[in-house]
């Protein structure tokens, strides 16, 4: 196990997992219910590489487009959200069949805390997102990625772009899966809105602070 702790840059997904959750929990969830998720991370690392190479070629465009949307050069989103210190961090829901789909979600309402959010699911409808006073389903497209603009690039764009709100729900019959990657800046990295998008008539809208503190307060619910 040490070992393979200490080998090539995806075991940093695994590194940053065991940090969040402790060595011991670590050790539990693989041999307890996630199992399935987490050893096929472990079998696919060749895979994983390659996803993420082909990933950067998209996340640079994307944040180009980004950059260029707002008025600002090309390579200014994605330096300002930590540039080539970027982590890619995947993860693998798993939501097997569930009798009563009225009663419950896979993933309960939210938006995402990362500078955007690229999503492959498998051909199983779940995810909805709120537009208007409604929820609707994301359809499937084979072969597509979908794209959640996150938290981050809305404090980034000072409110121009907006965070996606989004949740899934479960189905009777069928096992559904996704794997989103979330791009996040460094946690050290400090984050708010782009100085060039702010003057007297557009107000910072949002504080700088690290992205580690941003999450801190997320997931314990408290102001930003
Ligand atoms: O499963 C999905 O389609 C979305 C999952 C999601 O929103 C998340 O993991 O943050
Ligand atoms: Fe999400």
């Amino acid at each position: 196990m040490a070992d393979l702790f200490t080998k090539s840059p995806p075991i940093t997904i695994f590194k940053k997992m065991v940090h969040k959750i402790g060595m011991q929990k670590f050790k539990d969830v693989l041999i307890t219910g996630r199992k399935y998720a987490l050893y096929s991370f472990f079998l696919s690392r060749e895979a994983n590489e390659e996803y993420a190479k082909s990933l950067r070629v998209i996340v640079d465009r994307m944040f180009k487009c980004l950059s260029l949307g707002l008025g600002l050069e090309a390579h200014e989103m994605m330096e300002a959200a930590g540039g080539e210190d970027i982590v890619y961090l995947l993860k693998i829901n798993y939501y097997p069949p569930c009798p009563r789909p009225d009663l419950a979600l896979g993933v309960v309402a939210h938006t995402d805390m990362s500078c955007i959010t690229l999503l492959v699911p498998n051909e199983v409808q779940g995810l909805q997102v709120f537009k208007d006073s409604h929820w609707y389903d994301v359809n499937y497209i084979p072969n597509a990625l979908i794209v959640h603009i996150g938290d981050q690039v809305e404090i980034l764009s000072n409110g121009k772009y907006k965070s996606v709100y989004h949740r899934t729900t479960v189905n009777k019959d069928k096992t559904r899966m996704s794997w989103p990657v979330f791009l996040e800046p460094p946690s050290e990295h400090e984050v708010g809105p782009i100085p060039k998008l702010v003057n007297e008539a557009n107000q910072p809208k949002f504080k700088t602070k690290k992205y580690k503190d941003y999450v801190y307060c997320k997931l314990n619910k408290l102001p930003q």
